[in-house]
């Protein structure tokens, strides 16, 4: 089981912009499962590849089990919007999914049968990718991702695209995975009733608004404007 602890973190993409984050700090407990909710631009996206190692702050410094980030690391794994991939390439389920492995992991969790069932999909591992309806392809994703000899995932909008049945699908999935022990922080536009089943939320709008209990949350950020509606977009 592992920790993170970002300080402070600022970042702009380049030295002459604005910072699309700015003094933002965040701390995710071992075995706990931690929304990101935010509205479009928020910088969500961003904190996640921070937090990562793929980016580095301008400011600021991450810190995993007490130690600092230096680039990526095998102990965080991110799975990416699903807006990032070519769902039409010709690969099977199983052919993707492998792809997560890394290759000096030999332990159990790490192995292909485990990470299918994980998210409940071994019947489909010989079916092609494009072949599967959106929350099929969001769970092979994660499963692709739990390759990973991880113990902290960001998973950077899960659910989107998600019918609300296959959300809370979804949803009871990571419940399992951070009663399981592992950390996992989830990006999402989804406000609401679904916040319920975090431990945590962390609201940003280029820093952080607001963070605590799903509820004490929802009631200081129901006097924010631009989150009202129950929807962050
Ligand atoms: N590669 C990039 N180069 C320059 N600016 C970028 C880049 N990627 C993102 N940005 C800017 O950084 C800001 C934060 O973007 P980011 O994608 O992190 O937000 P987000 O909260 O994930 O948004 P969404 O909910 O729409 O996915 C936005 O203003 C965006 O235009």
């Amino acid at each position: 089981m592992a920790s993170l602890l970002a300080e402070n973190l600022t970042y702009s993409y380049s030295a002459e912009s604005k910072p699309v984050l700015n003094d933002v700090s965040i701390q995710l407990a071992p075995g706990t499962l931690t929304a990101l909710v935010g509205p479009n631009g928020a910088g969500k996206s961003t904190l996640l590849r921070l937090l990562q190692g793929q980016a580095k702050p301008r400011k600021g410094q991450v810190n995993v089990d007490g130690k600092p980030l230096m680039g990526e690391l095998d102990q965080i794994a991110l799975m990416p919007q699903r807006g990032l991939l070519n769902w039409n390439f010709p690969i099977t389920v199983e052919g993707l999914v492998s792809l997560g492995r890394v290759n000096h992991c030999r332990s159990a969790c790490c192995e292909l049968e485990a990470a299918l069932q994980r998210v409940g999909i071994s019947e489909l591992s010989k079916r092609r990718l494009d072949s599967l309806s959106g929350g099929q392809q969001q769970k092979a994703l994660l499963a692709k991702t739990l390759m990973r000899p991880a113990s902290i995932f960001l998973l950077d909008e899960p659910c989107s695209s998600l019918d609300p049945p296959t959300r809370e699908q979804f949803l009871i999935i990571i419940r399992q995975l951070a009663d399981a022990g592992l950390t996992l922080f989830v990006s999402s536009h989804d406000w609401g009733k679904s916040l319920d089943a975090y431990d945590k939320v962390v609201a940003l709008d280029k820093t952080v608004l607001a963070s605590g209990r799903p509820q004490e949350v929802q009631e200081k950020l129901d006097s924010i404007n631009c989150m009202s509606n129950n929807c962050c977009a």
